[in-house]
């Protein structure tokens, strides 16, 4: 027996640790790195609670060190995606009907044991299989999850808060019901959050889930499994699955209760999915809900009254942390003629003091990209850029996969202002630049505006609040996260809800009540006290409403 309004704990902010040296949390760190360097995982799928081997072993290793080996994971096939649906719909209506106080105690206590126990553990999972230093580990598989769990588990709470009105002599309730079958994630490679948060936003809605992580992503992904279990989701709410991504989709896509996708990835995987979708749609009992936050080509734009030194740290910071490999990285640049030559020399220092090496040594700002194709990728456009006469190499422009994928980070600066690479997005430390002529500040903030069919994010930098006030303007739709004086990066949960539009995705706000609100389908209830017994209207005729016996208030 639960009788009573519950109210969740208020949400705060993870605090982000320093990792300073002699530190706490700097040494255990150190101690886990060094435990899972030491130990080959195998990694099987996770399919209604059972572990999934099916001896197809994927290696493992860290694209900063691609000889070790850090495990294996067991490949699945159409089949095991078809088992870990079946899971999903065993496990819905035990699920669904639980009371939505269990599930928000689940999740509340999965950010416990991230904040506490699994910190270490998956930090350094996220900084070897991922190749990311130890501060944007912190940030992203710790303190961003951890503000997922606890922010949505609050918006869950507003959400069935939410009632209608209701006129005399009747009960109006609004039911927010999960939706009916079952949920697909879809997750990308670069953000340990992103891919525990895909799963558990629905799921904590009442959803069951099967989820397909990036294959880069799996060596972390086992450990959200671990914490998933260990909070206590039961058995077939989140299935775990390693395919290929088509393989997964001709499953799915395919079958009559795929109720939703809850993706992040690159655009062009995206157009795909929807469009599949949109070819079966009649085979599905329900219209799905298709959430799906996608590429960038993420801006900054100086105006000629910024600080040259503010606008540099921006880019190095926005541009490079983590390899550019964020889809909210700035990666083109408009910088106006009387700042050029002081940003170009703050940028030149920042970028040849920046540190390239393995997650181990925290003095590293930069480590290695994620795979080899990623890496063969970037090296072919900083090549072409350095056969291009058009375009100088500011700084960096060298690459070298021997030992892992490492690019330096490349600062390229175009004439052209639609130079391919500052049109396309990239996904790696390689940024464009345009200088345009400091007079032209309007002309230039509708270049930004079409320069690329993505709407992510984006910054001005200015002193002068008139050129703010027109950048904010004109630049409406360019981005869905938008920052005044500030990097393009580092949204924070609960602070800046996350997303773009045009080609940068369905804008449904990560880590906000507008994404959870895509995980329900609300079902009004109307309840009549005390119903009318007479058909008739009172300007029928009647002398006598008496007569009518109208005394039930159920409305029109
Ligand atoms: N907008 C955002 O919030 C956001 C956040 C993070 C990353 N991203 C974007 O994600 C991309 C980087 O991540 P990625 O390289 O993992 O993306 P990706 O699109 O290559 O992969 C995403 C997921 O889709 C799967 N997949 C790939 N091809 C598929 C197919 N044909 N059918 C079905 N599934 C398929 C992958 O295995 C992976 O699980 C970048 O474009 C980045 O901008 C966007
Ligand atoms: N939310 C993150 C980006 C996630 C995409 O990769 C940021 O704001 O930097």
């Amino acid at each position: 027996m639960a009788n009573g309004f519950f109210n969740v704990p208020a949400p705060k902010n993870e605090p982000v640790k320093g990792y300073a040296p002699g530190s706490p949390e700097r040494r255990e760190l150190q101690a886990m790195l060094k435990q899972l360097k030491q130990e080959e995982k195998d990694i099987p799928m996770y399919i209604g609670g059972e572990q999934v081997r099916t001896g197809n072993l994927q290696r493992i290793s860290p694209p900063h060190d691609h000889q070790h080996t850090l495990g294996h994971f067991h490949l699945g096939s159409a089949e095991h995606v078809q088992q870990a649906i079946d899971a999903a719909l065993a496990a819905r209506t035990r699920w669904a009907e639980l009371p939505w106080q269990e599930r928000a105690a689940i999740f509340l206590k999965a950010a416990e044991l991230l904040a506490g126990p699994y910190r270490a553990r998956l930090n350094a999972a996220t900084m070897l299989g991922q190749s990311k230093n130890a501060f944007q580990a912190e940030i992203d598989s710790a303190c961003e999850l951890i503000d997922f769990f606890r922010f949505n588990v609050h918006f869950m709470q507003q959400i069935y808060q939410q009632q209608p009105e209701s006129a005399p002599g009747m009960w109006n309730r609004l039911e927010h019901r999960p939706l009916e079958g079952f949920l697909f994630a879809l997750t990308p490679f670069n953000f340990t959050s992103i891919a525990g948060n895909l799963p558990t936003a629905p799921a904590m809605m009442g959803n069951v889930v099967v989820w397909k992580p990036a294959n880069t992503q799996v060596y972390s992904a086992q450990v959200l499994m671990e914490l998933f279990q260990e909070a206590g989701v039961p058995d077939g709410v989140i299935n775990l699955v390693y395919v290929d991504g088509p393989t997964a989709g001709e499953v799915i896509f395919k079958h009559r209760d795929f109720a939703g996708i809850h993706f992040t990835g690159s655009t062009g995987v995206f157009n795909n999915v929807w469009k599949t979708i949109g070819e079966n749609v009649a085979t599905y009992r329900t219209y799905p809900r298709v959430v799906g936050e996608t590429g960038g080509k993420d801006f900054i734009i100086a105006h000629s009254s910024a600080n040259a030194k503010e606008v540099s740290t921006a880019i190095s910071r926005g541009a490079f942390e983590f390899q550019g490999q964020k889809c909210s990285a700035a990666s083109r640049v408009y910088i106006p003629s009387n700042l050029w030559d002081d940003v170009r020399g703050y940028l030149i220092e920042d970028l040849k003091s920046m540190k390239m090496g393995d997650v181990e040594d925290f003095s590293n700002f930069i480590n290695a990209v994620i795979d080899e194709k990623s890496f063969d990728k970037l090296a072919r456009y900083i090549d072409a850029a350095k056969n291009d006469d058009s375009v100088e190499i500011l700084v960096g422009g060298g690459h070298d996969k021997s030992k892992g994928y490492f690019i330096e980070p490349t600062i390229l600066v175009a004439q052209d202002p639609q130079y391919v690479t500052m049109c396309e997005e990239l996904f790696g430390p390689v940024l464009t630049l345009h200088v345009y002529d400091s007079q032209q500040f309007e002309k230039t903030l509708e270049l930004v505006d079409g320069t690329s069919p993505y709407a992510l994010t984006g910054a001005v930098f200015a002193k002068d609040r008139y050129a703010v006030d027109l950048a904010t303007k004109k630049l409406t739709n360019a981005a869905g996260n938008f920052y005044i004086n500030d990097k393009p990066t580092g949204a924070v949960v609960g602070q800046q809800p996350f997303g773009g539009a045009r080609a940068s995705g369905t804008n449904d706000k990560a880590g906000s009540i507008l994404n959870l609100l895509r995980w329900v389908s609300p079902r009004t209830i109307k309840e009549t006290f005390v119903p009318p017994v007479d058909y008739r209207y009172p300007f029928l005729g009647v002398d006598n409403h008496e007569d009518l016996n109208v005394t039930g208030k159920g409305g029109f």
